[in-house]
């Protein structure tokens, strides 16, 4: 019989050697056939253990008689996945996650380890209060603090404690911890919210309006394969989560406009924008990754929509384009700290240093993609992620070194009123308004001389 718990430790160790969380989990789940429950548990203990690394291995220090990075790498993965089985995996009985966890030390040469691996998980259960409370010995420093009993580097939370209060942070911190929610966005041109919903309804799925957003829709019943739901084929939606939906309503795009997306694929904002000019006129999708192109093409056809053209390359380098476009949306490459809940591993791999080349690439896009815009038009810059180097002082920057640029914030009808900000610019936070983090900024051409 095939032990999921087995299939788990092998998808961590190759993410331990580097791979991505999902591909890894990917490569071993093709490799084997999983009744659908063995197969949840796989991926719960594989994300789980990932995303809580930082915990887990607090947990090691504190109980083994070795600090976890001095464990054998593989002894360390399994603690991890017994660790983590006792904390956040209600469902399992502690004596399970024990004997489970002792087991895989066995099978995965540790067979003389095994009273050890015994001993500190009875050691933690022993010590965990009655609420279940998390046995950890905590430091002062807020941001350590913070970082060890939510799992995160301690610049990230740095960098949430500048913007936000302890408890806002603690918060955010908690959402980012959640599994992430499903939002779907229907397309108008094949269909009408109306109809989905009743469709899903038929189809047992629970799914619930989103406010401010006229084309939204969360899923809030377990959906299974998204492919299967009732209008897939047909064009009748796209997966997209609610701020980023928020993004393409800023642009406001116009019927028989031309709009350059510069940072396109896959094609979620494209195609809403595709949609909101009833599919007349010409928008432009550039991005220097063919392989996601593709995955716009594909996007695009299954959506039925003919006004998208492609444009393969970097749009620091695009001069064609020049004073040609009505409105242009700049959805940035960034660090994605709005998003961690939906990426295991990101907040392992985002580094300050990565943050500081990714402003420089946001700076350099944001110059030259401004070119493109006509007189008058307009150019949205987004971003997912909720750092300031790569949002605030992004357009800061642009806007002192560009007199022809002027903010513009959102009107008092728009769907993104309710995210502005007294600067101008919008900022969507997870722990209040429930959606992923992102930021959002229409920025306005007022002559020629750019
Ligand atoms: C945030 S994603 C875009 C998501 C897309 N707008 C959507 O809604 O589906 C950023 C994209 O920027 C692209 N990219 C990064 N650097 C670029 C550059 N210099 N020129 C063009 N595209 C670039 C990446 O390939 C990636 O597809």
């Amino acid at each position: 019989m095939i032990n999921p718990r087995q299939i788990a430790f092998l998808a961590l160790r190759d993410v331990h050697k580097g791979a991505y969380a999902d591909v890894a989990l990917d490569k071993v789940l093709q490799k084997v056939k999983l009744q659908d429950s063995d197969r949840r548990l796989v991926t719960e203990l594989v994300y789980g253990s990932v995303r809580r690394q930082r915990t887990l291995d607090a947990l090691i220090d504190q109980f083994g008689k070795k600090k976890a990075h001095q464990q054998p790498k593989d002894l360390r993965t399994i603690l991890h996945l017994g660790f983590y089985q006792l904390c956040y995996q209600e469902r399992i009985p502690a004596s399970a996650a024990v004997n489970t966890t002792v087991q895989l030390a066995k099978e995965n040469g540790f067979p003389g380890l095994t009273g050890f691996v015994n001993g500190m998980l009875r050691q933690y259960i022993r010590q965990t209060g009655e609420n279940g409370e998390i046995p950890l010995q905590l430091p002062e420093n807020p941001a350590e603090r913070l970082g060890i009993l939510h799992s995160f580097p301690d610049w990230i939370i740095q960098v949430w404690l500048e913007q936000l209060s302890f408890a806002e942070a603690e918060q955010l911190c908690e959402w980012m911890n959640q599994s992430p929610t499903i939002d779907l966005r229907i397309n108008p041109l094949r269909t009408s919210i109306d109809v989905v919903e009743q469709a899903l309804k038929s189809a047992d799925v629970l799914v619930k309006r989103l406010p401010h957003l006229p084309q939204a829709l969360r899923l809030i019943s377990n959906s299974g394969a998204i492919q299967n739901l009732p209008g897939f084929r047909e064009g009748w939606w796209v997966v997209q989560d609610s701020s980023a939906q928020l993004v393409s309503h800023l642009l406001d795009p116009q019927p028989g406009e031309v709009i350059i997306d510069a940072c396109a694929a896959p094609g979620g904002k494209t195609t809403h924008i595709a949609e909101l000019m009833g599919d007349k006129g010409k928008v432009w999708a550039c991005d220097r990754t063919a392989s996601r192109l593709r995955k716009l093409q594909e996007n695009a056809r299954r959506l039925n929509l003919q006004s998208i053209e492609i444009c393969t390359g970097d749009s620091r380098e695009f001069s064609q384009f020049t004073h040609t476009a009505d409105r242009v949306l700049l959805d940035a490459p960034c660090s994605g700290l709005g998003t961690l809940h939906r990426h295991a591993d990101a907040r392992w791999r985002q580094t300050p240093e990565t943050v500081q080349q990714l402003s420089q690439l946001q700076k350099e896009l944001l110059s030259h993609t401004a070119k493109f815009v006509k007189a008058g038009g307009v150019l949205v810059y987004a971003t997912c992620t909720l750092h300031p180097a790569e949002n605030e002082a992004v357009i800061s920057q642009f806007l002192a070194e560009s007199p022809d640029w002027k903010i513009e914030p959102p009107s008092a009808d728009s769907p993104i009123f309710a995210y502005s900000t007294s600067q101008g610019w919008c900022k969507v936070w997870p722990q209040r308004h429930n959606m992923d983090g992102f930021f959002l900024a229409r920025l306005r051409k007022t002559n020629d001389s750019g």
